[in-house]
């Protein structure tokens, strides 16, 4: 292109022509074009800028040799015709959409939106899709890992031994993707479906945070197919659903109160899961089995839905609740997620002493419980709860000034019993003492900032008030249950009491064989137990025989059929968790078990392969005959089974060491003990046992 050619000759004659408002440009070979009639009319030579568009607007005429009127034209067809398409579009689709295509809308504030969302980028269609969101995987702790991906060990100091290294764990990880915001299509069962990815910031005024009102995200999904009939959604939706739990078949979903800022939405945001782990078998905790059958065929009862309309004809709120008892460390916690996962119910866990939690938000967590789970109350007497049947009397024993307080009340008492008359002013005649003490009563609990708390009847409201939660099953734990309040184990809030003790020798004998058979082998081909449990219905088999309960004269329940052949027991499972059988639900054929291992020494520390495949095997026969003289070495009753785990746990590998060890080991615990009794107290008996681990 000549510029020089185009500023010395075209463009004086142009600005001429525009500053002057000519309306021929002949003299440039082109024709008058529909802006240079249009100019001086609309006063465009005035205009600096319309001025300067006027001068490029011809120089493009001069150089592409046509008037641009014609490609301004064109520019402006193009625009209206896309215009229109899309009013065009927008309008059949929406008709499209209202007539044609059904529509299911979810929230993220709902379970079913993470469901989808973690199907969705598990779809290879949406993980090559064009606009995606990234998002950090994380895995729980007990999400398989692939042992190949473990990154080479480091060799020790001295050139042997070689210890893990996950030093570069979360790099490995690979992010989930996500749909992106906005509109994306896919295909499920050969049909066609629509996603819409929403988001919209709300501004929510009733947020506590620090009394200010927050903005706060909402997301929706709206999923659509055409056809007049959500059906095909609500299909996708289950199907997402149930590929997401059974990823937790086999697991026991552990839930906690949610923060204080999250519970007052109330409902699914009153409890948050706290964690997600594998199903404890039934088999795995070591108890007198008829214990385990009384309770297991008691909730089985309770949790049947049958239940429900006996209990509802009779005029009795369907609650059940448990209380397990015993020293610490004997399975109490152990036996409760155990029954959860035979039973497939999540567990829900609250701590009375939460400093956070008020009898308010207790009745709230109550209320908003699903139709049947676990609500497990740990260590009940630690939370103090006791009845206030005269907050005077109760508070008066806190202190020496307090029972100074008391005995003169008393003292006022006696004197007014000699004369009632002025017996009927005694709460209202306060003395400026009275009230001084009171007021520094109360100032001093807010100033060392003691929690007021759960009281009983704070709790015994939220367990069976009338507004109270039915069809939950309540387990409380304890160490004291002497220092329960009666109110609180009475019958109707405690249904069945277990109690736990420390390893009788046939317990140790369990735990030896637990801790040393192979995990692929399962408990009954070694059992040393005499009626073994295996007490699961598979997920995809019929429910259980329906039962019918009849009741004895008395009101007793009787009979429930269906439930009376407890060695073969079917006890329902809502997930299927808990199984302990092959896939056709058939038992496992025993298989040898070869636990050569007496030469490993625990000097050595295994390597990344041995830690993976050392199991060694050893026949169940022998490893019963060890089983049978370790238990003989441990005295009945004196250690609690978390004790000999732990002992055993340090010679994990090693059977015949932990044989040849037991006799030191128990010796050094009795001494411990005998220390304890002696007057230390229970902190020497950990420390003693701890020193001869
Ligand atoms: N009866 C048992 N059978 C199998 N394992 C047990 C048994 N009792 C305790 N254990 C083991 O000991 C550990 C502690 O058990 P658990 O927490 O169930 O005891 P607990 O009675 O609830 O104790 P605490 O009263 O201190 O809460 C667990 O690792 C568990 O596996």
């Amino acid at each position: 292109m000549d510029f020089s050619s185009i500023i010395g000759g075209g463009l004086p004659t142009l600005v001429a022509n525009s500053t002057h408002g000519a309306n021929m440009s002949t003299e440039n070979g082109l024709p008058d074009g529909l802006f240079d009639t249009l100019s001086p009319l609309l006063g465009f030579q005035y205009n600096p800028l319309m001025k300067l568009f006027m001068i490029l607007y011809k120089l493009a005429g001069i150089r592409l040799g046509i008037d641009p009127t014609y490609i301004l034209t064109v520019a402006c067809l193009i625009w209206a015709v896309n215009k229109v398409w899309a009013q065009l579009y927008t309008t059949c689709y929406g008709l499209a959409r209202q007539h044609f295509m059904a529509s299911v809308e979810v929230s993220n504030s709902d379970d079913i939106y993470f469901h989808m969302m973690k199907w969705l980028a598990a779809q290879p269609k949406m993980v090559n899709s064009r606009s995606l969101t990234a998002e950090t995987a994380s895995k729980g702790a007990w999400e398989e890992e692939d042992e190949s991906e473990l990154t080479p060990a480091l060799v020790s100091a001295n050139g042997s031994d070689v210890f893990l290294n996950f030093s570069n764990q979360e790099a490995k990880a690979p992010p989930r993707f996500t749909p992106a915001l906005g509109l994306h299509s896919f295909w499920f069962r050969g049909r066609y479906f629509q996603l819409q990815r929403r988001q919209e910031a709300l501004f929510d005024l009733s947020a506590s945070g620090h009394g200010m009102p927050q903005f706060k995200d909402k997301e929706t999904l709206v999923l659509s197919c055409f056809g007049r009939s959500p059906g095909p959604i609500k299909q996708l939706l289950q199907h997402a659903k149930e590929q997401y739990y059974l990823d937790h078949q086999a697991k026991t979903i552990v839930r906690r109160p949610a923060p204080q800022t999250m519970r007052r939405y109330g409902h699914r945001h009153s409890w948050q899961q706290v964690a997600n782990r594998p199903v404890r078998p039934m088999q795995t905790v070591v108890l007198d089995d008829e214990q385990k059958v009384r309770i297991l065929s008691d909730m089985n009862e309770y949790l049947h839905p049958a239940t429900p309309r006996w209990y509802a004809n009779r005029g009795i709120p369907l609650r059940r609740g448990y209380l397990f008892h015993g020293p610490p460390g004997t399975g109490k916690t152990s036996l409760s997620f155990a029954l959860a996962g035979v039973f497939g119910l999540d567990i829900y866990v609250i701590s009375l002493l939460d400093p956070t939690l008020t009898e308010e938000d207790l009745l709230a967590l109550f209320t908003s419980l699903p139709r049947r789970c676990v609500v497990l109350l740990e260590d009940i007497d630690t939370a103090g709860l006791k009845r206030v049947e005269d907050p005077a009397l109760l508070s008066s024993s806190s202190s020496s000034d307090d029972e100074k307080e008391s005995a003169e009340r008393q003292d006022d008492d006696s004197k007014e019993k000699k004369s009632p008359k002025k017996s009927k002013h005694y709460k209202r005649d306060w003395k400026v003492s009275d009230l001084a003490r009171e007021l520094k009563r109360a100032g001093g609990n807010s100033e060392s900032g003691e929690k007021k708390g759960i009281s009983l009847s704070g709790l015994l409201n939220a367990i069976d008030g009338v507004a109270s939660h039915e069809g939950r099953v309540l387990i409380m734990t304890t160490n004291k249950p002497d220092a329960l309040d009666e109110a609180l184990i009475r019958p109707g809030r405690v249904d069945l009491q277990v109690a736990f003790t420390n390893a009788s020798q046939q317990q140790a004998r369990e735990l030896f064989v637990r801790m040393y058979e192979p995990d692929n082998i399962k408990r009954d081909s070694i059992s040393c137990s005499s009626s073994p449990l295996t007490p699961l219905t598979p997920f995809s088999e019929p429910p259980p025989t329906p039962f019918s309960i009849s009741s004895d004269k008395d009101g007793n329940m009787t009979d429930v059929s269906g439930l009376t052949e407890i060695g073969d027991d079917d006890f329902l499972s809502v997930s299927g968790g808990g199984i302990d059988t092959t896939p056709n639900g058939k038992k496992p054929a025993p298989a040898p078990l070869d636990l050569s291992d007496t030469t490993t020494t625990d000097k050595k520390i295994p390597t990344t392969t041995t830690m993976a495949t050392a199991t060694a095997t050893m026949h169940p026969s022998e490893l019963a005959h060890l089983a049978a003289q370790f238990a003989a070495r441990i005295p009945d009753g004196r250690f609690s089974p978390a004790e000999l785990q732990g002992f055993l746990l340090k010679r994990k590998k090693a059977p015949r060491r932990a044989l040849d060890d037991v006799d030191a080991w128990v010796a050094g615990m009795l001494r411990a003990q005998d220390k304890a009794a002696a007057g230390a107290g229970s902190k020497t008996r950990i420390l003693g046992s701890l020193a001869v681990q």
